[in-house]
């Protein structure tokens, strides 16, 4: 069902600061930063040869990434994205096993344009899982 990993998404404080360490330090393709205020926060996505890293960092008072940075200061890999060809019929295989869907269950547009949802990283092995429609 999962396909190709999408992207890694790392939760930073300083969203300026970390797109420059990528840029400056580890000479990477950064792209500009996009406010997502759907989904409480503000991204930059870097690519690599063979997948994307996505810097992310809280958007309003009720960013769901509050408590992962209040808990996390420095920030910290936060979630994995897999494409997946048909995301309904993902998530309604998930739930029939018995995984929690997040949020109201029906799929939002995320950063590229596309259909998401996410995952309780309770049921992923602590990681929390974003599928994105491919
Ligand atoms: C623009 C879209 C973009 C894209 O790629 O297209 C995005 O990726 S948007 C990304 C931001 N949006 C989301 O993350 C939506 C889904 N997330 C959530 O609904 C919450 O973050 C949630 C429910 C995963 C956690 O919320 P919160 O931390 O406020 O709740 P709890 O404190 O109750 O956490 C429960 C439990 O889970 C642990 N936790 C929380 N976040 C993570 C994480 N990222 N990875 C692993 N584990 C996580 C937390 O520590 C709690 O564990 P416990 O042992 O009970 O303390
Ligand atoms: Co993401």
């Amino acid at each position: 069902m999962i396909g190709r990993l999408n992207h890694v998404a790392i939760a930073v404080p300083d969203l300026e600061a970390a797109a420059a360490t990528y840029r400056d330090v580890l000479g990477a393709d950064v792209k500009p930063p996009q406010a997502e205020p759907d989904h409480g926060v503000t991204v930059v996505f870097i690519e690599l040869p063979n997948t994307k890293i996505e810097l992310l960092t809280p958007l309003g008072d009720a960013s769901p990434i509050r408590a992962f940075l209040d808990k996390n200061p420095s920030g910290g890999i936060h979630h994995v994205c897999y494409e997946v060809d048909d995301i309904i019929a993902a998530r309604d295989r998930l739930k029939a096993t018995g995984a929690r869907v997040l949020g109201s269950g029906e799929p939002k547009i995320g950063a590229h344009g596309k259909p998401v949802l996410f995952l309780h990283p309770k049921d992923f092995n602590g990681t929390l899982v974003e599928l994105e429609q491919a």
